[in-house]
């Protein structure tokens, strides 16, 4: 255990256990191998980590462009297998499902390779960098019997879950307005980072506005049309959104009419040009008797608040790391990704997930995308040359 895990165990257990959680005492016999496509900077956080307390799952192997690069990458986190191409991975029969954390641009082609090649895919978000790519991979990997997810992590996790249900229970009445901010700093991520690249499919709506709208589609239950879309690009940049702020209405048959405000920002100016804002994570949703918040809806393990105020009622405050049904499974401390990841292993083994993303709604999902590039004037991601 490290100084400052041990450090923060003493004030916090829940998040000291997160940052040095106990390893497996036993993995299963046959457990699901999963291999990762590039050495990419999220996987220790949404995959590695997670197997590495998940008795049913190892990660097995990893492939980069640099051999050399992937064998370091291996040694850091204590992966067994090295190797030498994304294709050569996919050809291995030690590997059954693939972990695709490439840049945007590369999920249709790889998720295609993957599944082609028989391997279970779990797809980094934002799927694709449009809806018919992914309407391609949903069709092969309903053809191949396979499973494929994209992975919008922060569904899984029992505080986003429960929030949900706070806002589409009843007793705040009809949902009315969501409003979500979604902004990081700038220079939280370098001018040469896949975020920033067009060419990759980068852009803030592909990078952050996409969970903006899965959670604004998950709390509605129907698909929204793109009232108002206003972009804001980086100097020399002119393809790639920074920025944007969004208006969908979701419009269905006997309810009230839902207005989504959102704005999200890959790198806000600094106030006076000298001090970063915090990051900004949070959703308000606005109700016919109240309102319910909630703080960091991406990163609930680390920390968050569900507020609700009822109308004529004191205001109450919740906090939810863990589900309370008898047989739920889950610790305190584990993160949105190891949430995922059981859901995620389940499907795979033909148990029922406790939650689940179809390959029907990433489709919707990629369509409200290509919509707000579309109302914003700005071009849409480019497509695939893998797609044929
Ligand atoms: N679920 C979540 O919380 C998060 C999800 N993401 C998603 O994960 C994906 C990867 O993000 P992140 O890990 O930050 O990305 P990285 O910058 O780490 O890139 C991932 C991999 O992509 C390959 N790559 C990088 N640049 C290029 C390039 N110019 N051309 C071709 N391939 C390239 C590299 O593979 P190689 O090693 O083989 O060279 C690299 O390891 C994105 O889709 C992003 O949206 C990102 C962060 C959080
Ligand atoms: O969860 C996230 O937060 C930061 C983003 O840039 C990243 O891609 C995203 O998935």
């Amino acid at each position: 255990m490290s100084i400052f895990s041990r450090l923060v165990s003493i004030f916090n257990p829940r998040l000291g256990t997160f940052l040095d959680p106990p390893k497996k005492s036993s993995t299963d016999p046959s457990p699901l191998r999963i291999g990762i496509l590039g050495a990419a900077n999220i996987a220790p956080q949404a995959v590695i980590g997670p197997a590495s307390y998940h008795s049913g799952v190892v990660v097995q192997a990893v492939a980069a462009r640099d051999e050399n690069r992937a064998r370091e990458y291996a040694r850091q986190h204590g992966i067994p297998t090295v190797f030498k191409s994304y294709q050569e991975l996919l050809d291995s029969p030690d590997i059954d499902a693939v972990y695709n954390p490439l840049p945007n641009y590369h999920h249709f082609e790889w998720t295609m390779k993957a599944l082609k090649a028989g391997k279970h895919v779990l797809l980094e978000k934002p799927s694709s960098n449009n809806s018919e790519e992914m309407r391609q991979m949903v069709e092969l990997a309903k053809e191949k019997n396979l499973v494929l997810l994209e992975a919008f992590h922060y569904r899984f996790h029992p505080a986003n879950q429960r929030f949900r249900e706070i806002v589409t229970g009843g007793s705040l009445g009809k949902l009315k307005k969501i409003e979500i901010q979604f902004t990081l700093p700038y220079r939280m991520f370098p001018k040469n980072d896949i975020r920033f690249n067009y060419d990759l499919g980068g852009g803030a709506t592909t990078d952050l506005g996409c969970y903006a709208v899965s959670y604004c589609r998950w709390l509605n239950e129907s698909e929204p049309t793109v009232a108002f879309a206003k972009a804001e690009t980086l100097p020399g940049n002119p393809k790639v959104d920074r920025a944007m702020k969004v208006n969908l209405i979701f419009d269905s048959p006997g309810q009230p009419q839902v207005l989504a405000e959102i704005n999200y920002d890959l790198a806000r100016p600094w106030r006076f040009g000298l001090i970063p804002y915090i990051p900004q994570t949070g959703i308000k949703a606005i109700c016919e008797n109240g309102v319910a918040i909630i703080d960091n809806f991406p990163g609930p393990h680390l920390f968050h608040t569900i507020t609700i105020a009822e109308n004529g009622k004191p205001k109450a405050t919740e906090k939810c790391y863990k589900f309370t049904e008898p047989n739920a499974v889950g610790e305190e401390w584990w993160p949105t990704y190891r949430y995922q990841l059981e859901a995620f292993v389940n499907q795979v083994r033909g148990r029922t997930p406790q939650l689940w993303i179809t390959g029907e709604d990433s489709v919707a999902q990629m369509k409200v995308l290509e919509a707000i590039y579309e109302k914003s004037g700005l071009e849409p991601r480019p497509t695939s040359a893998y797609m044929s």
